[in-house]
């Protein structure tokens, strides 16, 4: 049997017009699980529940074992997020930003992080504030690599990447659960993107979320 990672017990939120409805799921370890839903269905929501974001979400979340809202720090060791957002010390260069933030991580790999850097061709001398947002996608992407969170939550990575880059990133999700064992959540739009990657399918509707699993 998998050993679960993520845990949610009746999660739920209500944000103004948007609700999450509560609900039961247990995610695996080691798998990639897509998160699915139209525009405006709470992909980002649901992503930013498991980081512990809502002090007023309904229920409990888990991530290996710890309540999400209640250790926001610890949480943010063991989970990684990629997305559009812009968190990092955009006036520095990758090399700046390394000797920023490896201290707050206790498994931070700087080989591996100037590896992953140097196979998605970024220069560790560039200002990140000169990225193009697939390279802010890319860069965030290494820098995962470096310090290997359990889960890995992706908000609509690959909508900005150019198909040929996009294969080689799905590629590379591919190796990243096999080599760290690690758990990937997708938001995506793209149903392509999950049904070669997928192992498991969030799907979110009307504010109803549940999982399913993709059989080949
Ligand atoms: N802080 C907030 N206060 C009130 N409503 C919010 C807040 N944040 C998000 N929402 C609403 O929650 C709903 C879900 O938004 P969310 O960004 O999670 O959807 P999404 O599935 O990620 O959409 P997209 O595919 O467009 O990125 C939207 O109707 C949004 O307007």
């Amino acid at each position: 049997m998998d050993e679960t990672i993520i845990k949610i017990e009746n999660a739920a939120l209500k944000l103004k017009k948007f609700m999450i409805k509560p609900a039961n799921l247990e995610i695996p370890k080691g798998y990639i699980v897509g998160v699915q839903g139209e525009n405006g269905a709470g992909k980002t929501t649901l992503l930013h529940m498991m980081l512990g974001m809502y002090d007023k979400m309904k229920g409990k979340i888990y991530i290996d074992g710890l309540d999400v809202v209640k250790n926001k720090t610890k949480v943010k060791e063991l989970v990684g997020i990629v997305s559009q957002d812009r968190i990092f010390y955009l006036s520095q260069d990758a090399n700046g930003n390394e000797k920023i933030y490896s201290p707050f991580y206790k498994n931070w790999d700087s080989e591996e992080y100037h590896r992953m850097l140097a196979h998605l061709e970024l220069s560790p001398r560039r200002r990140l504030c000169s990225f193009s947002t697939g390279e802010m996608i890319k860069y965030q992407f290494a820098f995962a690599a470096a310090y290997r969170p359990k889960v890995l939550l992706m908000d609509e990575p690959t909508a900005n990447l150019d198909p040929v880059f996009r294969d080689d990133f799905l590629k590379l999700l591919q190796e990243f659960v096999a080599e760290y064992e690690m758990t990937i959540l997708l938001a995506t739009h793209l149903d392509e993107d999950l049904s070669r990657v997928a192992d498991y399918v969030i799907d979110i509707k009307n504010g109803e979320y549940s999982m399913r699993e993709i059989l080949e």
